[in-house]
């Protein structure tokens, strides 16, 4: 479902992306790990088409990426950010928005406003969807924003930390959500800091650092303080304790 060969890419002069190979089978779910600046964010949002290459191939759903049209195929969560975007708009028009791939201009129908009553039910907002979102917490924005992604249906979606600064209860609701997508078919690829809740569903994590893929394979279990959701891997008291050296810690490179 995603191709990306030998992508390179710069931001502000700098290189960020030095080569990255990474593909995305249908049904995977495959978390990007790795440290802070290692260009897991640039990564995903080159797949979604929002960071151009420099050099490399991309392919989705097996087109060129300069081809790709269908994007309604793909439903993307940006990093943190909040569903308010100045307008006093409600919780239901901010998740109706994820429909415009599919509906264009053209106003919504029925089939669009049960598909965003599904989408408000799988994250638990259904009985939100009349409020503004300026009115909703952290963790909800970012159920809003998975909503939204959701309410195309799509077959991939490409999520970037969907669990940061989300409490542990919306964390529980957001992996059911996801994991009833994934036995549902649809396909993952997540940038992650830790696996947290999250951990069961992962089949494959790419580790990236500088810009490059160091490792990929079967997530190994996390286990002591880095498994636990909120936990900062970038953190100088590692050093002075060994024992508690996380698995992301040692691929990611971070001391
Ligand atoms: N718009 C930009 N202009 C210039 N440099 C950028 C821009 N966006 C990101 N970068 C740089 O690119 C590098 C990779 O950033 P990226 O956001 O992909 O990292 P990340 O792995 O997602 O990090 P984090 O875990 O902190 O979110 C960083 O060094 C960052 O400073």
């Amino acid at each position: 479902m995603v191709s990306l060969r030998g992508a390179t890419a710069s931001l502000g002069g700098r290189p960020v992306l030095r080569g990255v190979d990474l593909t995305v089978h249908r049904g995977e779910v495959v978390a990007l790990l790795g440290g802070n600046g290692s260009g897991k964010s640039t990564t995903i949002r080159a797949v979604v088409g929002q960071v151009p290459l420099t050099t490399g191939e991309l392919e989705l759903f097996g087109t060129p990426s300069r081809r790709f049209r269908q994007w309604r195929r793909i439903g993307y969560v940006p990093q943190r950010t909040t569903a308010a975007s100045g307008v006093p708009a409600t919780v239901r028009e901010v998740v109706s928005t994820g429909r415009l791939s599919r509906t264009g201009l053209r106003p919504l129908g029925r089939a669009d406003r049960a598909a965003v009553t599904w989408a408000l039910e799988l994250v638990g907002m259904a009985n939100r969807a009349d409020d503004s979102v300026n009115a909703l917490s952290g963790g909800q924005h970012q159920r809003v924003l998975i909503a939204r992604a959701l309410a195309s249906d799509p077959e991939l979606l490409i999520m970037d930390e969907p669990m940061a600064g989300v409490d542990l209860a919306s964390q529980q609701v957001l992996a059911d959500t996801l994991r009833q997508r994934v036995a549902a078919g649809t396909t993952v690829l997540l940038v992650l800091h830790e696996l947290g809740a999250l951990e069961s569903l992962i089949d494959r994590a790419v580790v990236l650092r500088d810009g490059l893929v160091v490792h990929e394979g079967a997530p190994p279990a996390a286990t002591g303080p880095h498994a636990l959701p909120g936990h900062d891997h970038v953190h100088p008291h590692a050093t002075t304790e060994p024992g508690r050296t996380g698995f992301l810690d040692t691929w990611a490179g971070q001391p």
